[in-house]
């Protein structure tokens, strides 16, 4: 992630003197969060990548505002379908750049509401909330948090093929173009599949991996591969690294885990299973395909939520 220049994490701190923050992670995906309750702390990109800034700032991979729907012009348009959503994710990533989704900051984003006092989520409680990839409703498990990431597609006919540069070159410096699948979770993802994690060993993805055709809005893009066997006891199981639009390399990718198991279960054909781990350098997360409303098949991503700490900027 390239770290905001001094000249402006310094100033776009000093705008934020005061402000109650809380340092949270889902499997190592991590997030400064704020909340707001009354909508009068909007937190602009350079703000929010000063926050997530690693040396001058608190430090994450995202910062989310909690925020009452009614305070955001797409809150109150989701409002209108979905009036019981009363919470708005309001997400940006580590370079200050918007997102429509965010699957790990999701559960850590009711933890927080949770841990705030702002909400009353007993376990198997659910709540709907709003993010600029729609309304998702979350279930409190016993371990974590399930969320109805909503229907998935593919973003392009076919399949895209895909080249990551410093990382799937070969020996004789071929670069190498993988069979990749462009999958929509509410954010793009461009999923290269591997015949083991390997071919990316003693690789830090640094630089934005090329693939093609690029989505529209640019894309994550997950490396996977798939275990030996794929399936054990009804469940497949891949690994995956991935590098985030607007981040870099993390930890963990939510919607991205959520991307590999509709790939790999595309590639695998109809015997795949609808339940998978997916394996991130965090940790594990769950994840589920079953009928949503309207005959769309949707995908449900589970796994923990963690707050670590919570302070005043100085
Ligand atoms: N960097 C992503 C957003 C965060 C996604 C990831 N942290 C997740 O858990 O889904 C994007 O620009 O689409």
């Amino acid at each position: 992630m390239n770290a905001t220049p001094a000249e402006t994490t310094g100033p776009a701190l000093r705008t934020l003197s005061g402000l109650r923050f809380s340092k949270g992670h889902g499997t190592g995906n991590d997030f400064v969060l704020v909340a707001d309750p009354d909508g009068t702390h909007a937190i602009g990109a350079d703000q929010a990548a000063a926050l997530c800034d690693r040396h001058r700032g608190i430090g994450g991979d995202g910062l989310i505002r909690a925020v009452p729907s009614r305070f955001l012009p797409e809150g109150r348009e989701l409002l209108a379908g979905a009036p019981n959503a009363e919470w708005f994710m309001d997400y940006r990533n580590a370079d200050g750049s918007l997102s429509e989704m965010c699957g790990n900051g999701v559960r850590v984003f009711v933890h927080f509401l949770r841990t705030q006092g702002l909400i009353d989520l007993p376990d198997g409680g659910s709540l709907t909330i709003g993010t600029r990839g729609g309304v998702k409703t979350v279930v409190r498990t016993g371990d974590g948090y399930a969320v109805d990431m909503g229907p998935w597609e593919f973003i392009f006919p076919g399949e895209a093929s895909a080249k990551a540069m410093d990382s799937l070159v070969t020996a004789d410096g071929l670069e190498v173009a993988r069979p990749a699948l462009s999958v929509s979770m509410g954010n793009p993802h461009t999923v290269v599949a591997l015949a083991e994690l390997s071919e990316l060993a003693g690789t830090r993805l640094f630089t934005a991996p090329k693939v093609d055709p690029v989505p529209a809005n640019g894309t994550n893009v997950e490396f996977v591969v798939p275990a030996e066997p794929l399936v054990h006891d009804g469940v497949g199981s891949v690994t995956m690294r991935v590098h985030e639009r607007g981040v870099g390399e993390t930890q963990s990718c939510g919607t991205g885990a959520c991307a590999a198991a509709v790939a790999i279960r595309h590639w695998a054909g109809a015997e795949a299973p609808d339940a998978w781990r997916v394996h991130v350098p965090g940790g594990v997360v769950g994840v589920k395909f079953f009928a949503g409303p309207g005959g769309h098949e949707h995908v449900e991503l589970s796994g923990p939520a963690v707050i670590v700490a919570s302070g005043t900027l100085s």
